[in-house]
């Protein structure tokens, strides 16, 4: 009898596959996919999170995997259901504006972790303009704690500025390394993300290096972050902060989120989109 090769997950590139059935059901039942949904996983694995996600009403499945020894488990998914349509190569390399026939509605995925913060920007920058609104992914708890951690929080960050400047996000579970084989040495948890305005926010430059240049050294106050990247004097910083009521000690974990939007209106951080993240600061 020909024996099945055993794999040896990558743990490299994130692979830590779920064990727990039962999450998996949690994650599609909570996605609420119904005959419309064009849906896209990343990271299929071995199919656990793709089975589960065929269960249910959904129109299409993309499941972009990068390891192509998966080729074999994830065709024959699809060789079972002609909904679900495997895809080899690198989420992050992909062409999302047209290498799906369609355009994904939502994103739901089992996250390689090592990838979870550029992947989640790529999302928000191609696939959020183009009507993606609705990501249900599974994320380390630390990751986690960075998208959803409202102002004041130490792990406030960019990208969880952002999430909030479109809509909102929110854990919804935790979920230990027994869930998964082999077991991570980190926490994870899931974590929702509904895009519901501003779907076009990721692109915009000013925002984008706004956010940069203020969290450049989160330490640092927003005064020193901004004279040490933007070229801006001491004097000029500190004009900015006071006409939006900010103490000169203010750092950009602390700013709520209409803040963000305030200091975005400020001639001095305004890029043109077609700067492309170049400098192009002007004095206050
Ligand atoms: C955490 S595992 C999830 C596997 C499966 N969905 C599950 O829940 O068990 C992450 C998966 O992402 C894949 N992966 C890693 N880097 C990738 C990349 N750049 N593009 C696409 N898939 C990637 C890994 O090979 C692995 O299958």
């Amino acid at each position: 009898m020909a024996e099945k090769k055993r794999f040896v997950h990558n743990t490299d590139i994130g692979q830590n596959f779920l064990i727990d059935e039962s999450l998996a059901d949690f994650i599609t039942e909570r996605a609420r996919l119904s005959g419309r949904d064009v849906v896209l996983e990343i990271g299929p694995g071995d199919g656990v999170l793709t089975r589960a996600l065929l269960r249910t009403p959904l129109k299409r499945l993309y499941a972009i995997e990068v390891d192509e020894r998966l080729r074999e488990r994830l065709e024959n998914i699809a060789s079972h259901d002609g909904r679900c349509r495997p895809i080899f190569c690198d989420a992050l390399r992909f062409d999302y504006e047209s290498g799906l026939g369609e355009r994904p509605s939502k994103i739901v995925a089992n996250l390689p972790y090592h990838i979870t913060t550029p992947l989640i920007w790529t999302f928000l920058e191609r696939l959020a303009p183009r009507g993606m609104d609705y990501m249900l992914l599974m994320l380390q708890l630390e990751a986690a704690e960075r998208v959803v951690s409202p102002a004041c929080r130490r792990e406030r960050s960019p990208l969880g500025i952002t999430a909030e400047a479109m809509g909102s996000a929110a854990v919804l579970r935790k979920v230990p390394p027994a869930a998964f084989h082999p077991r991570p040495k980190v926490m994870s948890a899931v974590v929702e993300i509904k895009i519901e305005k501003n779907a076009d926010i990721a692109n915009d430059s000013t925002w984008r290096s706004l956010l940069a240049r203020s969290f450049t050294q989160r330490r640092k106050t927003l005064c020193n972050n901004w004279c040490a990247s933007c070229g801006m004097t001491r004097e000029s910083a500190l004009r900015i902060l006071s006409r939006h009521s900010l103490k000169p000690t203010a750092r950009a974990e602390e700013l709520p989120l209409e803040k963000w939007f305030e200091l975005a209106q400020e001639p001095a951080f305004v890029l043109k989109n077609s700067d492309n993240g170049e400098r192009n600061v002007l004095e206050s």
